[in-house]
C-alpha cells in the first residue's frame, strides 16, 4: 500500500477546523485533527508546503518511521504547530491502519480496558446561581464529572462563561483578539464561594473540576488550593502558565487539590520534569496538539511510572475527529483519569459524522473499523474559513497577562 495523495480541508461550521485527508493506492483513506485555535492556517501551510510532498509514496502502515521522520526531518523540533502537523499524519495513519485491519482503533492499541469513558461536561454561568444550576442540568443528563466556571461579580469577559444564558463557551471570536480585564484578587476572594454553593447545592458524590487558566503566581496558586480543599476538587486546571515546571513545586508544597496541566503542550519533553517529580496528577496532552496517538501513548507511559493518569483536553477547537481519535486512546490507554467533553454544535456534527456516543456519564468510540470519524467534503466547502481569535487579557492597568 503506498499514500497516493494527500489534502487539507478547512472548514468554519460555527467554528474554524483543519482536517488532513491521506488516501491511499488501494482506496482507504485516513483523516486527522490538524486544528490550532487561532493560528489554523500556520498548521494548514506548514501541512500543504512542508509535509505532504513527503509523504506521497511512502507505506501508510509505517507509522513509526514516519513520526520520526517528520519530528527529527524538520530539525526544528517541537512547537504547536509543527507538532499538530504531525498528529495529523499520524492520526489520519492510524485510522487508515485500523480501517486495513477491519478493526475500531482501540483493538489495534490493546483492546478495551474498561467499559466505558468518563467526561467532564463544561458548566457555567455569568454568575454563581446560574453556575449552580448548570451544574446539576449536566448532573441531571447523567455526567459523574463537571467543570465550574463563573462570571466574577466586578470582572468582565471571564473566562470560560459563555456570553449567552445556556450557551456553550467558544473563546475564539471573528475579527482581532479581544481585550477582557483579569482581577487575581477579585477571583481569589470569589472562587471558594462559587465551590461551596456548588457543593451545598449538589453535594459531594461528583466529580468536580475548575480551570483557572494560567491566570496566577505559585503562591496565589497555592492559596487558591488551599482555600477550595474543603470542596474537594477533581483538580485545578492550569493554575499557573506552564513553561516554568518548576513552579509547581511550590503549590505542590502547600495544597492537596489535585493538579492538571497539558493542553498547551505539545511533546513528552515539555511535561517530563512535572511527570517524574509527581508535580501534577493529572495530564492533558491532547491527540491533536501533542503529536499524535504515537507521541500521546509515550507521553501516557511516562506519566503510569509515576502514577499521574490522561485528562486529555476536549474543548470544542480540537474537532470531531480528535474526539473520535481521543475516545479510541482513552478506552486502551491504562491510566485513564478523564475525558473532557464539550459538545459540537449541529453543524460541526453534520461536517464530522462520527461513531462515538454518550450514555449516562460515560462515552464509546463505537466498533466501526478507523477512528469511526468521517468527513463530509462537500458539506465542508459550505463554511469557508473565518478568521478569529482567541482573547487576550489585561489587569486593570494595563498589564498583558495570560489569558
Ligand atoms: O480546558 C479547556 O477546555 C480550556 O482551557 C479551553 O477552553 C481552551 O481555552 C481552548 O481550548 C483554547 O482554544
Ligand atoms: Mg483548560
Amino acid at each position: 500500500m503506498k499514500i497516493q495523495s494527500a489534502s487539507v480541508i478547512v472548514t468554519s461550521p460555527g467554528r474554524n477546523f483543519v482536517t488532513l485527508k491521506i488516501v491511499t493506492d488501494e482506496g482507504l483513506y485516513g483523516i486527522g485533527d490538524a486544528t490550532l485555535n487561532g493560528r489554523e492556517l500556520a498548521v494548514a501551510a506548514y501541512l500543504n508546503e512542508h509535509v505532504i510532498p513527503c509523504l506521497i509514496g511512502r507505506d501508510p502502515h509505517q507509522i513509526e518511521d514516519i513520526w520520526q521522520y517528520l519530528y527529527k526531518g524538520a530539525y526544528w523540533r517541537r512547537g504547536p504547530v509543527t507538532m499538530s502537523a504531525i498528529a495529523a499524519v499520524d492520526t489520519a495513519l492510524w485510522d487508515i491502519k485500523a480501517k486495513a485491519a477491519n478493526m475500531p482503533l482501540y483493538q489495534l492499541l490493546g483492546g478495551k480496558s474498561r467499559t466505558g469513558v468518563m467526561v467532564y461536561a463544561h458548566a457555567n454561568g455569568r454568575d454563581v446561581p446560574e453556575t449552580v444550576d448548570r451544574v446539576g442540568a449536566y448532573l441531571e443528563k447523567g455526567y459523574k464529572a463537571v467543570r465550574a466556571q463563573s462570571g466574577i461579580p466586578g470582572v468582565a469577559g471571564v473566562y470560560g462563561v459563555a456570553k449567552g444564558k445556556g450557551a456553550f463557551y467558544e473563546p475564539a471570536t471573528r475579527g482581532l483578539p479581544e481585550e477582557s480585564v483579569w482581577s487575581t484578587e477579585a477571583y481569589l476572594d470569589f472562587a471558594p464561594q462559587l465551590f461551596e454553593a456548588v457543593r451545598v447545592a449538589h453535594g459531594m458524590n461528583f466529580h468536580l473540576l475548575h480551570d483557572v487558566h494560567h491566570r496566577l503566581t505559585p503562591i496565589e496558586a497555592a492559596r487558591l488550593g488551599k482555600s477550595l480543599e474543603p470542596y474537594r476538587l477533581f483538580w485545578m486546571e492550569d493554575p499557573v502558565p506552564v513553561e516554568n515546571q518548576e513552579s509547581f513545586r511550590l503549590i505542590r508544597q502547600h495544597t492537596t487539590t489535585p493538579l492538571a496541566v497539558g493542553e498547551v503542550l505539545n511533546s513528552i519533553w515539555d511535561c517530563k520534569d512535572l511527570i517524574e517529580e509527581q508535580l501534577i496528577d493529572y495530564i492533558r496532552t491532547s491527540v491533536v496538539h501533542a503529536g499524535g496517538i504515537t507521541h500521546l501513548r509515550r507521553i501516557a507511559d511516562l506519566a503510569s511510572l509515576y502514577h499521574v493518569r490522561t485528562g486529555c483536553h476536549g474543548a470544542t477547537d480540537l474537532s470531531p475527529v480528535c474526539m473520535g481519535a481521543a475516545l479510541h486512546f482513552d478506552l486502551w490507554v491504562p491510566n485513564f483519569g478523564v475525558q473532557e467533553h464539550m459538545e459540537h454544535n449541529p453543524e460541526t456534527d453534520a461536517v464530522f459524522p462520527h461513531a462515538y456516543s454518550f450514555k449516562d456519564g460515560y462515552m464509546h468510540p463505537g466498533e466501526t473499523p478507523g477512528h469511526g470519524v468521517d468527513i463530509d467534503e462537500e458539506l465542508a466547502a459550505k463554511y469557508p474559513y473565518n478568521p478569529a481569535y482567541l482573547p487576550v487579557a489585561r489587569l486593570a492597568d494595563g498589564t498583558l497577562w495570560s489569558w
